[in-house]
């Protein structure tokens, strides 16, 4: 969405007008085109003038349509064929013989197609998409369907996104994909950017159901609150007793894991590239699961039927925040997860308001999570999971990415927050500095657990397990 797919923005009388007015007008030209008779060439000529003046006062070049318009090629395809293969009698062009009714027919679809296709992109250009969902939410439509268009919409901005990733990184290795001689590699990377868009996808619905996504739709009817568990007490924050895990594959990522950690503890969990450290976090909100081994927080078994009650608990913030970014607004997005857990009303909004308040995001509130810049994604993310108000916080690489400032403002603010937290991090002065405890995961086993400056300060163990502190740096 926020890489403006077919927004263009500008401000200009169309733009400015509201969504929904938008919306039911393009519906509205939509239905006039299709309901008109095939032979009536005059009226597509005026729709025709119609749409160009729109782009006029809209100040979009036909050009910009132009290059877009490569989604009507079906259409074009079958009005080519159709004089070809149509019945009835035939006309000669060029000595062909040629269908009259398969002519007719092709130039029906061609000329609806094609200003269908032109309404549409005509609505998209002036209209960014968080816009089009406000719009359809102001037409009363199903929340139900509102929420769907939003994940379409989200999925299209991850397929785009990754496509221009991957195209940038094919023509900067002098790849042109101009050419005839190219088309291998790009249909190889077609293939490539459904599977990436896939797994992308895989990674936005973790972490939806971290936040208490049961595949229901939190439309304000839905979801029930979660029951209160009796906490047992004096039991750690969380147990992990002998946890081993194979993925489908086969692949054995953990050999039997053990873990305490105690309420109120700050955790750093190292280990090198393919430890097996997001597999173990993965397991403490039972996100994965069918392994060997036990798990517990507070006292509590992770299983399935104490699921809801668990993903309350146990926060995850995932490594990449567009991961766990993905609706409209900041707000909305903060507010996913605890409408899961079945806040509503007032409650869900002073929850909500809280959560940007901690990480210092309450004045991004109403903006576009996807136009923030990284820094202020990753607090959003964090807030995302602060809203659910739970007991234990697991950061996946919190400070991956980040400009220095950025780093230590989310440091400022993870410090200032009174929770069990566990934090996966390749970032060693990090862990030092928000972490009195670090544990080292290698080879899907804890190699090493006790005070954050004694690991660092053990030069052995870290070159053993491929860890390093940053050049320059000192343990003083
Ligand atoms: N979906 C999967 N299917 C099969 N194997 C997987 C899958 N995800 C991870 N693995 C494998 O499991 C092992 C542990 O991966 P994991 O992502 O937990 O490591 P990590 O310690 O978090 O690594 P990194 O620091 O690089 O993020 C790796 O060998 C990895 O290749």
């Amino acid at each position: 969405m926020s890489s403006g797919v077919l927004h263009r923005a500008g401000d200009s009388p169309v733009h400015r007008l509201p969504p929904q007015v938008k919306i039911v007008a393009a519906v509205v030209a939509v239905l006039c085109v299709v309901a008109t008779p095939r032979e009536a060439f005059w009226a597509f000529g005026g729709y025709l003038l119609a749409i160009t003046a729109v782009w006029f006062v809209a100040r979009i070049p036909p050009t910009w349509f132009a290059a877009r318009a490569v989604i009507e090629l079906p259409f074009v395809v079958l009005a080519l064929v159709l004089p070809f293969t149509g019945h009835g009698p035939t006309t000669d062009v060029l000595g062909v013989p040629l269908s009259v009714e398969g002519a007719l027919a092709g130039w029906n679809i061609l000329a609806k197609g094609t200003l269908g296709v032109l309404v549409s992109l005509t609505l998209a250009a002036t209209t960014a998409p968080q816009d089009l969902l406000l719009g359809l939410q102001r037409l009363r439509l199903p929340s139900v369907l509102v929420t769907i268009a939003t994940l379409m919409l989200r999925y299209a901005d991850v397929v785009v996104a990754e496509a221009k990733r991957m195209r940038v990184a094919r023509i900067s290795r002098g790849d042109d994909p101009r050419f005839l001689w190219q088309l291998g590699a790009t249909a190889r990377g077609v293939g490539s950017l459904f599977i990436r868009s896939y797994e992308r996808g895989e990674r936005v619905h973790l972490a939806m159901v971290s936040r208490g996504w049961t595949g229901r739709l939190p439309d304000g009817r839905g979801s029930a609150a979660v029951e209160p568990v009796r906490v047992t007490p004096g039991a750690p924050a969380l147990l992990v007793e002998r946890l081993a895990f194979a993925y489908p594959d086969g692949h054995q990522a953990l050999f039997g894991v053990d873990l305490r950690v105690e309420p109120g503890e700050r955790v750093a969990l190292l280990g090198p590239n393919g430890a097996g450290k997001t597999t173990l976090v993965l397991h403490l909100n039972g996100v994965l699961g069918g392994g060997q081994g036990r798990i517990e927080v507070a006292g509590l078994p992770v299983a399935k039927a104490h699921l809801r009650e668990i993903r309350r608990r146990v926060g995850v913030v995932f490594q990449d925040p567009d991961d766990q970014l993905f609706l409209p607004t900041a707000r909305q997005d903060v507010a996913f997860g605890p409408a899961n857990f079945g806040l509503r009303g007032a409650e869900l909004d002073d929850r909500v308001a809280r959560a940007l308040d901690a990480v210092g995001m309450a004045e991004v509130a109403d903006r576009s999570p996807l136009h923030l810049s990284g820094g202020q994604r990753r607090r959003v993310a964090l807030a995302t999971v602060l809203a659910c108000d739970p007991e234990i916080l697991v950061l996946d690489e919190p400070s991956a990415n980040l400009e220095p400032v950025a780093r230590r403002e989310l440091a400022e603010v993870l410090l200032g927050l009174e929770r069990t937290m566990l934090m996966v991090t390749h970032d060693l002065p990090y862990a030092l500095q928000l972490c009195p405890r670090s544990v080292l995961v290698d080879g899907g086993v804890v190699v090493a657990d006790g005070p954050t400056r004694e690991l660092l300060a053990d030069t052995g163990l870290l070159a053993r397990h491929r860890l390093e502190l940053p050049f320059g740096f000192r343990l003083d």
